[in-house]
């Protein structure tokens, strides 16, 4: 299936009519705010769009989609497998409000145990890492994980009732994003004896520890130091990440304040225990900008073994392309799994997730025929759009669930004169009337 974002459509849309919401522009009050302040910051112009693809951008996409197919799914190998296994290929149809609903309840695998009492060994063969979600009661775990993971509005998680069972949720968007996350119950009692937290621990990749700002966190401090002990003794390979959540309250000067004082608290705590092996990380979060995802993105890559491996793939890309930066994102969680050396700054960030949203919603809108009706996002998709401070950000479906999003100068964007080559499985082939040379790569 042919889909191609139709760019005159794209720019009317954006200077005439509204655009549907998405999951993360619609929301709450202080979500809604930051939103409309950052589309007056900038106005966003669509590039004249063409069948503009550079061979080093090919090849880099190639190369990601070769490390992910190896992991078993290139957007080929992919595609087969859902249809395969799935034999559903409206699990992609997450894109529009009500269809996300629908892939959020069919593709994840959602399960409660009958309790924190009550669970058995539930790991026979279990192979993806683990991120488990801790903290005090209403500290906020649930509302990131629904937010993150279900494209839940944020001001709909005021409704969310209080956790009292281990929610256990299969992440796997692609090979690169794919784990289990553990939603626990505020409280756990870790002495009681029929909670096995040796057996949870021990498959484990990340704690993630939610601490509520807004509140008084010295019994969360306690609670951590007690977690993050009982959990080092189990298995000392587990990333410790604290998330000092619902900073929205917060001045700046106050976010910075509180970050000082429960960083050196806990560390304080560690010290006094002989602990100062433990490293403990720390990030601002809210559900109500986009915090929340760089933070959850920063804990995911450091499940990801390819990490280095993408990271140098990146920077070589950029020292050799004019490209200023460039991210490899998951489009279905706008976590992005890696990005080049030089640092991440978040309104740049906030630009790729909005480039990703647009992106996609325009071709649910504009980019779908009748019989092609449920994939918005396939191996033809890509988008340019130019900024108003002479920045271009450039998009390309890397695999079913990756794209590569870059940012570069006006004047290193050149349409003219490029050959074109396609991805094709692990091949490349050049289009024809595209110039001559093949392009090498190594397989
Ligand atoms: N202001 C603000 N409120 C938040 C944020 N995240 C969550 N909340 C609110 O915090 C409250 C508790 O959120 P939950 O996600 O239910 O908390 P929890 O930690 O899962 O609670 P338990 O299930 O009882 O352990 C809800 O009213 C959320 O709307 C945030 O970033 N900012």
């Amino acid at each position: 299936m042919c889909l191609r974002i139709k760019f005159c459509m794209l720019r009317n849309a954006l200077k005439g009519s509204r655009l549907p919401p998405s999951p993360s522009r619609e929301g709450g009050t202080a979500h809604g705010r930051i939103q409309k302040r950052r589309r007056r910051r900038r106005e966003v112009k669509v590039h004249n769009g063409m069948d503009v693809s550079s061979d080093k951008v090919e090849k880099l996409l190639c190369l990601c989609s070769l490390i992910s197919g190896n992991l078993g799914m290139t957007s080929e190998a992919h595609s087969t497998y859902s249809e395969e296994e799935d034999g559903d290929e409206e699990a992609m149809a997450y894109y529009d409000d009500d269809d996300l609903d629908a892939f959020a309840d069919e593709d994840l695998d959602c399960s409660c145990e009958e309790g924190v009492l009550g669970l058995s060994d539930p790991f026979g063969g279990e192979v993806k890492p683990r991120i488990l979600l801790m903290g005090l009661r209403r500290s906020g775990k649930s509302s990131i994980q629904k937010v993150v993971f279900h494209k839940m509005s944020p001001n709909e998680t005021l409704f969310l009732e209080s956790t009292n069972k281990i929610c256990r949720e299969d992440v796997s968007n692609s090979s690169f994003v794919s784990f289990q996350i553990w939603d626990f119950p505020g409280q756990i009692d870790f002495f009681d004896p029929t909670f096995d937290y040796e057996m949870i621990f021990r498959g484990t990749g990340a704690l993630i520890f939610v601490i509520d700002s807004q509140d008084d966190y010295v019994e969360a401090l306690s609670r951590l130091h007690l977690t993050v002990t009982r959990a080092y003794k189990v298995n000392p390979n587990i990333n410790f990440e604290v998330f000092i959540h619902k900073v929205d309250g917060l001045s700046d000067d106050h976010k910075i304040e509180k970050q000082r004082d429960i960083h050196k608290r806990a560390n304080d705590d560690l010290a006094d225990a002989a602990l100062e092996r433990i490293h403990l990380s720390f990030y601002l979060t809210s559900i109500y900008d986009h915090s929340i995802f760089e933070a959850f993105s920063k804990v995911v890559q450091k499940l990801i073994p390819q990490l280095p491996t993408l990271e140098n793939l990146l920077n070589i890309f950029i020292s050799n392309s004019g490209i200023e930066k460039a991210f490899l994102f998951d489009v279905v969680s706008k976590i992005y799994i890696a990005t080049d050396s030089s640092p991440v700054d978040m309104q740049t960030y906030e630009l790729c997730c909005d480039m990703i949203d647009v992106v996609i919603d325009i071709s649910c809108i504009y980019g779908l025929t009748g019989e092609e009706a449920g994939i918005p996002y396939d191996k033809e998709s890509m988008a340019i759009i130019r900024l108003n401070n002479t920045t271009v950000m450039y998009l390309k479906e890397v695999t079913k669930f990756l794209a590569l999003v870059c940012f570069l100068r006006e004047e290193s964007f050149e349409r003219k004169g490029q050959r074109v080559f396609v991805c094709q499985g692990h091949k490349f082939s050049q289009l024809p009337g595209h110039g001559s040379d093949p392009v090498a790569c190594i397989f």
